[in-house]
């Protein structure tokens, strides 16, 4: 008797990452089913900078077009001290890689992903899966839900975020502690996106802030209509025993925010203070830094890590949801290679095609983990010897913006596509 798999690729997780190489496989024909452990669709967050190393496969899937219609291109980021401005940096991300950096609503994005992968015909919600079984003699890999559901697949993606079972899993089956591999960077950050604000224009447009207080920094960035999408990242009190706890932000309500931020000096509020931003936010969110510590491998036997499961990194520099979109698409790439090739003619197994990937993924995944830490750093004013200030003052206050750009070009420059897709 010929066992087949309930499907070829199960990918764990409707996030970002989960939900574009459902897309890549639906367009490249491989068969694949999303386990999603919500009853909804739910995505965290409020706003979502999509860079031009993402931009790219983007647009080769169909989605570009949208993400023009709904997003807004970053042009210029003012930075200011306090209240006293150290400059207007042109960000012309697109005439050196070909794409700006956009920013877009995250819920409209996240729908977006979910119609090309294929809706409820691929993504199933109200799956939270509990556990993966990959045993060498046994055809298929096995996927168990908390509802006692059972699933196989020829291979399994782990792209379930930050808290991944899928890496808790792998590492048990190494005989590796089982440990989180992810560390709280003792910052807490919350985010929120506004309706349009009424008293800013077409000058407007595009511009982003980059806020440096002394206890504090706060970003926002413009979205479609002057809409402002902010970030707020403070260290955790190291003498609360809440923050130790790392709860102190959740359940956060704009009047949380505006104790932290609310007086303090924004461009864009109508009085000049940040309250005047947070007061015409439509939704808020909150959630504590972490950051990768110790690498699992992203592939062991049938089963390989995506996105955040793979590498969680600080949100300072963007790029978490940007890299989950590299690693699917060049999964997807793997993926197609092999299951293009009828099974009986196949000269590799999917172990070798996972480890490829693997390979291919884990040095860009650590240095982007390693900027981001950096990253943040100079942008907390954060750095040993108490250079932090100076190294901040140089970098934003005096580099010229051709030497953002040419620096970028290692992040940017590299935008992977879907090879059988032209
Ligand atoms: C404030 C903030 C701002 C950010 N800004 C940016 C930015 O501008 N640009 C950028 O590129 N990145 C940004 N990021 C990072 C980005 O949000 C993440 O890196 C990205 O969402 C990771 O996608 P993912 O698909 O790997 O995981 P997730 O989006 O976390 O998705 C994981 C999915 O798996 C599901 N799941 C979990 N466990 C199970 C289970 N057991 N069974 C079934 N399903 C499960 C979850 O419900 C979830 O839907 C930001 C992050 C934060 C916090």
């Amino acid at each position: 008797m010929v066992h087949k798999p309930d499907t070829q690729v199960l990918i764990i997780g409707g996030g970002i990452g989960g939900l574009l190489l459902a897309t890549i496989c639906r367009k490249v024909n491989i068969q694949c089913k999303v386990l999603e452990r919500t009853k909804q669709l739910e995505p965290v967050g409020a706003g979502i900078s999509l860079a031009p190393n993402a931009l790219k496969v983007l647009e080769q899937l169909g989605l570009y077009e949208e993400i023009k219609r709904t997003g807004q291109p970053l042009k210029k980021v003012m930075i200011h001290r306090n209240t006293t401005k150290w400059r207007e940096l042109d960000f012309g991300a697109e005439s050196y890689y070909g794409y700006p950096v956009y920013s877009i609503e995250r819920h409209h994005f996240h729908h977006m992903l979910y119609e090309a992968a294929g809706g409820e015909e691929v993504v199933v919600l109200d799956a939270k899966v509990e556990d993966v079984i990959d045993k060498p003699e046994e055809e298929y890999v096995k996927v168990k839900l908390a509802d006692g559901r059972e699933l196989s697949g020829e291979v399994v993606v782990g792209a379930d975020g930050i808290r991944s079972i899928t890496r808790r899993i792998l590492a048990r089956n190494a005989g590796m502690d089982a440990v989180n591999t992810i560390r709280f960077t003792g910052r807490v950050h919350m985010s929120g996106y506004t309706a349009p604000m009424p008293n800013l224009g077409p000058e407007e447009l595009g511009v982003a802030n980059w806020l440096f207080y002394d206890d504090s920094i706060l970003t926002t960035w413009p979205c479609k209509d002057n809409r402002q999408w902010f970030i707020g990242v403070k260290m955790a009190d190291p003498n609360s025993v809440q923050e130790k706890n790392r709860s102190v932000w959740s359940g956060t309500t704009r009047e949380m925010i505006n104790d932290v931020y609310g007086e303090k000096f924004h461009p864009f509020g109508e009085n000049g203070m940040v309250k005047d931003v947070v007061n015409r936010s439509e939704r808020i969110v909150a959630s504590n830094v972490y950051e990768e510590v110790s690498f699992a491998s992203m592939s062991a036997g049938r089963v390989a890590l995506l996105g955040d499961a793979a590498h969680s990194m600080t949100s300072f520099f963007g790029q978490g949801a940007c890299q989950a979109i590299e690693d699917a698409t060049e999964l997807g790439n793997l993926l197609q290679r092999y299951f293009s090739v009828p099974a009986e003619k196949r000269l590799s197994n999917v172990d070798d095609v996972l480890k490829e990937y693997s390979i291919r993924r884990e040095a860009r995944a650590k240095d982007i983990v390693a900027f981001s830490s950096n990253y943040a750093k100079v942008h907390m004013g954060k750095l040993p010897y108490g250079m932090g200030p100076l190294v901040r003052k140089l970098v934003y206050a005096y580099a010229p913006a051709w030497s953002w750009m040419w620096y970028l070009g290692w992040l940017y420059g590299y935008q992977p596509t879907v090879d059988a897709v032209r």
